[in-house]
């Protein structure tokens, strides 16, 4: 059995010479014998943090600690890690037994504890059969378990696994995922795992780290990231379909709170206990965040939930379920980089609304700068709504669909609306997702 070892980074960042901030001040701990995925967009700095603790890449300022100890520069087999990369970067003249056996033809092995061993490794990973052949014999997922196994001969005490598996098609990728997360865990070996693929990052993992332009956004254990969110970003980047992104503004009259979602609104009763929160953030614009699941049909509107009202546009039926897109008339906010990253104003609305502004008066013509809404085949019926709220139609929506506002919710089998259908949508305020313009979660208690 291997001994395994914990993994530290503390404010490792790392500026290239051209001035890319690749890693920007990222502290994560990966404890012993834990399974941890570094998860985001393509360009936020994954490869890098795993090159860092590799030692193939020096910090600009920042340590990676292995045993809580700070690791010196230099290369990497002092730090006893090992590392598998994307392409499997295997010897090609060499035969697979001959590849897994390479570590350990650097160590202090006699030849038979080293045959020994190769036996062992190929046995664990149910490749002894393929052991003559040579790399381009295999096949993609053969390759994959072959690297695995040269990974685990040396005397590696974890594994930095980079995007190991994107090289596969996607029905054995599903078959490795599962068993190298279930050889990481019977070894018990420290992982640190690089994937851009959010279902590998969610079902592999003890813990996702998700990032986004160098920086930590949230680690935490799936589920924990999942359902609770530390920025909009990481809302919107985790789960599929993706989540709904409404833009909204809190408006706060006696007692409860409503939610104006330009042409309709989500109202919180005054005995809520969301309504304390957010009555200080009166005119406040947010996004609200509503995930499939927190909109289900319902035939009777009367009820007590508060519900959103749209016709069917879209029927996608995936054999157990269907994916139904319903036009509502809100306006989404963009998902893209730029209103994520650059915030608007966070100005409130009550600074630029006044009652009855004279027409010319500079706040209406500041007002009407905010609303591009060049949408002439879909008119916002939102130019300003009974309490004020005026969407703002970002530029960046501009390339997406007509129905760009429209919401997708999940509806089983067999009971499927029809297109065209009016729809009601009871929303689930349990899961309500509120996040100001800087992307920062509102807690709602
Ligand atoms: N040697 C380098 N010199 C300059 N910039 C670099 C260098 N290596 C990486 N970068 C940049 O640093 C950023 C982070 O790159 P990195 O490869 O870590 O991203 P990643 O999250 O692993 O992306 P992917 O999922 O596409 O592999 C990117 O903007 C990339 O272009």
């Amino acid at each position: 059995m291997v001994a395994v070892v914990s993994i530290a980074t503390d404010r490792l960042t790392k500026v290239f010479p051209d001035g890319t901030v690749a890693v920007d001040g990222v502290s994560i701990e990966v404890g012993s014998g834990e399974f941890v995925t570094l998860l985001g967009p393509t360009g936020c700095g994954k490869s890098t943090i795993l090159r860092l603790v590799a030692g193939l890449e020096e910090p600009t300022s920042g340590r990676v600690l292995i045993d809580g100890e700070p690791v010196r520069a230099g290369p990497g087999p002092n730090r006893q890690l090992s590392m598998v990369f994307q392409d499997y970067a295997l010897y090609p003249h060499l035969t697979v037994a001959e590849n897994i056996r390479f570590p350990l033809s650097l160590g202090p092995d006699s030849p038979a504890a080293a045959s020994a061993r190769v036996a062992e490794i190929a046995d664990q990973l149910g490749i002894t059969g393929l052991l003559d052949r040579r790399p381009g014999q295999l096949s993609g997922g053969q390759r994959q378990r072959v690297a695995m196994a040269r990974a685990m001969a040396g005397e590696s005490r974890a594994f930095l696994l980079d995007e190991p598996l994107s090289n596969v098609d996607a029905g054995l990728r599903a078959e490795l995922r599962t068993e190298v997360a279930a050889l990481a865990r019977r070894l018990e070996m420290t992982t640190l795992y690089v994937t851009h693929d959010q279902v590998e990052a969610m079902t592999m993992a003890d813990r996702v780290a998700v990032l986004r332009r160098g920086r930590l956004q949230q680690i935490g254990p799936p589920g924990e990231v999942y359902r609770d969110p530390r920025t909009l970003f990481v809302a919107a980047f985790l789960g599929t379909p993706r989540a709904n992104l409404l833009q909204a503004a809190i408006y706060a009259p006696d007692g409860g709170v409503l939610l104006d979602l330009g042409s309709q609104l989500i109202e919180l009763p005054p005995g809520d206990p969301r309504v304390r929160p957010l009555r200080e953030r009166h005119t406040e614009r947010v996004t609200c965040v509503l995930r499939a699941d927190a909109l289900s049909p319902v035939p009777d509107p009367s009820g007590p939930a508060p519900v959103l009202r749209g016709v069917v546009r879209s029927v996608e039926n995936l054999g157990h379920e269907a994916l139904v897109r319903v036009t509502t008339g809100t306006v989404p906010t963009p998902s893209g980089q730029a209103s994520l990253e650059q915030p608007t104003s966070g100005q409130h609305l009550s600074e630029l609304l006044a009652d009855d502004l004279p027409a010319g008066h500079p706040v209406r013509d500041r007002l009407a700068r905010m609303i591009p809404h060049p949408r002439p085949e879909q008119p916002p019926a939102t130019a300003r709504t009974e309490y004020g709220f005026y969407p703002v139609y970002d530029p960046e929506l501009r390339g997406e669909p007509a129905d760009a506002g429209a919401v997708v919710i999940r509806v089983p089998m067999p009971v499927l609306p029809r297109v065209g259908e009016p729809i009601t949508l009871a929303v689930d305020l349990d899961q309500l997702l509120l996040f100001d313009t800087s992307g920062d979660r509102i807690r709602l208690g």
